[in-house]
């Protein structure tokens, strides 16, 4: 196993997202359940992200300075070299990311969450299997709801 499953308080700092196309969307939408603060930054993004509360956007290519005061940063783009260069400019500052086309260059990867008022279960399959993630939650949501 490589991956410590840990509840991080996030309603302290905003996200960083890179990218703003589909990936940013459905990552902003499952966060939304654990904050209202988000900075989104890339040349094209989607209006449903701009529509979104607390989403803060700036429409721009990623430069490095951008990463500065955030410490977790989620790296969204559709260009695969691009995305390892700013995961090693972010942790040389020593943020956290999540690489959505590389769990192994990411130092975080996201469970398939249930929620229920403060309880939650997250599953993962230490970034191996994500649909078999999803699929483990849904029963465990649907014997949760029926027990
Ligand atoms: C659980 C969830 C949470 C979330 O996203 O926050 C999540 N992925 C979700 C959905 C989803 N992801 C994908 C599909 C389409 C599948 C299909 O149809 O084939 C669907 C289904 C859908 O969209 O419904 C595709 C996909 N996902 C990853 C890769 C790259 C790779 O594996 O290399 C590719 C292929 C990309 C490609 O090749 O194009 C990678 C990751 N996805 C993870 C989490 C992390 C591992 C978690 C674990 O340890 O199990 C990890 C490693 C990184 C990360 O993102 O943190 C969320 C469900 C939310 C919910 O239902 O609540
Ligand atoms: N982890 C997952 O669950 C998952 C699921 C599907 C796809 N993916 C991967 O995620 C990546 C993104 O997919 P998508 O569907 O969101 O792509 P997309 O085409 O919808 O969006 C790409 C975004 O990257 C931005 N971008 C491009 N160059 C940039 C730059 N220089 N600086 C800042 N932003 C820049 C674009 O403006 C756009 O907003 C792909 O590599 C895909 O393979 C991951």
């Amino acid at each position: 196993m490589e991956f410590l499953p840990i509840s991080i308080r996030i309603n302290n700092q905003p996200i960083l997202i890179i990218g703003g196309g589909n990936v940013a969307l459905h990552k902003i939408v499952l966060l939304k359940r654990f904050t209202n603060s988000f900075r989104v930054i890339a040349p094209d993004i989607l209006p449903e992200i701009k529509q979104i509360q607390g989403v803060e956007y700036v429409e721009k290519v990623y430069e490095p300075d951008d990463l500065k005061g955030f410490r977790l940063v989620y790296i969204t783009t559709d260009k695969t070299d691009l995305n390892q260069q700013i995961a090693d400019h972010a942790k040389a500052l020593g943020c956290l990311v999540n690489v959505a086309d590389n769990p192994s260059c990411s130092d975080f990867v996201s469970p398939a969450i249930y929620v229920d008022r403060h309880m939650t279960v997250a599953v993962g399959s230490d970034g191996k299997d994500v649909l078999a993630s999803v699929k483990l939650r849904d029963k465990l949501k649907l014997w949760l709801s029926e027990n």
